[in-house]
C-alpha cells in the first residue's frame, strides 16, 4: 500500500485524513505535517496518524498531498525541492496554483496532480475535480480518482477549467451556506422563531439537494414544480430577479474564478 502524507492538516487535511481512514486507509500508512504542534497532537490524539515533519514526510511517502495556504506555497516548496525523490506523486489541493509551479521547482519529471475538492468532504460528499500535470500519467491520475473517491464524487477535467472549477465547486459550498443564513434570517423577519426556521430551512435545502442528485430532473423543471399558477413562489421568484440575484451570481462566480488566476500568478 502506498504511503500518504497530507502536508498541512487545516480543514481540507483533515477532512481528507478521516475520509481515506473510513475509506479503509490504516493509520499506519498515513502521515501528515502541521506547523501548530499542539493541533498535530489533537489530530494524533482524535485518528492515530503520525505527525512528521516535512523531510520526513518527503523520505517516507509515496503520494505528498499538499494542503496548506496558496500564500504558503513558497516556503513550503524551498523546503521540498531539495528533498523529493522525482518518484513521488505530488497531488495539490491549492486553489489557483499550478502544477507547472510544482514542476519548475521540484525533481525534474516529477509528477503533479491538480485537484480541487470542497469541504463537504468533512461528511463523505465532496465534489473534486482532478486534472494530471506533464509528468502525470494514467495510472498516478488513477490513484488519486481511486483516493478522492473514499470522501466523495470525482470528475476528470484539463487543468485550464481549474480555476473555473475553483469558483463553482470549491467555492459552490460557501454560496449554499450564505442563501441559507439569508434566509434563516428571512424566517425570521416573518416572526418565525430561529430554532424552527433553521429547521425548515436546512432540511429544505437536503430535501432540494436530494431532488436535484436523485430525480435525474433539471431544476429549471424542479422549480417550476413548486410555482403554481398565480401561487406564492411566483411572487418571489418575481423579486429575485428584480433584484438581479441570477446576475450576481454569475458576476460573483466570475470574481472568484479571477481571484483563482490571481493566486496562480502570483508565483510567475
Ligand atoms: N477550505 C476550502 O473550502 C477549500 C480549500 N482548498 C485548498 O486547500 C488548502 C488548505 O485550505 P484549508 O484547509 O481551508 O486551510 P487551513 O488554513 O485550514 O489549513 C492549512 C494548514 O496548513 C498548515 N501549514 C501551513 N504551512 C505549513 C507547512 N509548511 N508545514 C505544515 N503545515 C503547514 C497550517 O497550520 C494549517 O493548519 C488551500 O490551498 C485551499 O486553497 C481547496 C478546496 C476547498
Ligand atoms: O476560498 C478559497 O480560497 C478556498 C478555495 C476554494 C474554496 N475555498
Amino acid at each position: 500500500m502506498a504511503v500518504i502524507a497530507v502536508l498541512g492538516a487545516g480543514k481540507i487535511g483533515e477532512a481528507l485524513l478521516s475520509g481515506l481512514l473510513h475509506g479503509g486507509r490504516k493509520p499506519g500508512e498515513l502521515l501528515f505535517t502541521e506547523r501548530y504542534p499542539e493541533r498535530a497532537e489533537e489530530l494524533t490524539r482524535r485518528y492515530g496518524v503520525r505527525g512528521v515533519d516535512v523531510p520526513e514526510a518527503a523520505k517516507l511517502a509515496d503520494v505528498l498531498i499538499v494542503a496548506v495556504k496558496p500564500q504558503d506555497i513558497e516556503p513550503l516548496l524551498d523546503e521540498l525541492g531539495p528533498l523529493l525523490r522525482p518518484e513521488t506523486l505530488v497531488v495539490s489541493l491549492c486553489a489557483g496554483l499550478p502544477t507547472a509551479l510544482y514542476e519548475r521547482r521540484l525533481a525534474e519529471g516529477t509528477p503533479v496532480v491538480r485537484v480541487m475538492p470542497n469541504t463537504p468532504m468533512v461528511v463523505g460528499a465532496a465534489m473534486s475535480a482532478i486534472s494530471p500535470g506533464r509528468y502525470a500519467t494514467p495510472e498516478h491520475l488513477a490513484l488519486v480518482e481511486e483516493l478522492l473517491a473514499c470522501v466523495g464524487s470525482v470528475v476528470r477535467v484539463p487543468e485550464s477549467q481549474q480555476d473555473a472549477v475553483t469558483a463553482l465547486s470549491g467555492s459552490g459550498p460557501a454560496y449554499f451556506f450564505f442563501l441559507v443564513e439569508a434566509m434563516i434570517d428571512a424566517g425570521i423577519l416573518l416572526g418565525l422563531p430561529r430554532n424552527i426556521a433553521e429547521k425548515l430551512i436546512v432540511q429544505s435545502a437536503v430535501g432540494a439537494a436530494k431532488m436535484l442528485a436523485e430525480t435525474g430532473e433539471h431544476p429549471v423543471t424542479l422549480r417550476e414544480a413548486v410555482t403554481s399558477p398565480a401561487g406564492t413562489t411566483i411572487n418571489a421568484i418575481r423579486e429575485l430577479e428584480n433584484h438581479g440575484v441570477r446576475a450576481a451570481l454569475l458576476a460573483a462566480i466570475e470574481a472568484a474564478r479571477d481571484r483563482s488566476v490571481e493566486l496562480g500568478k502570483a508565483h510567475d
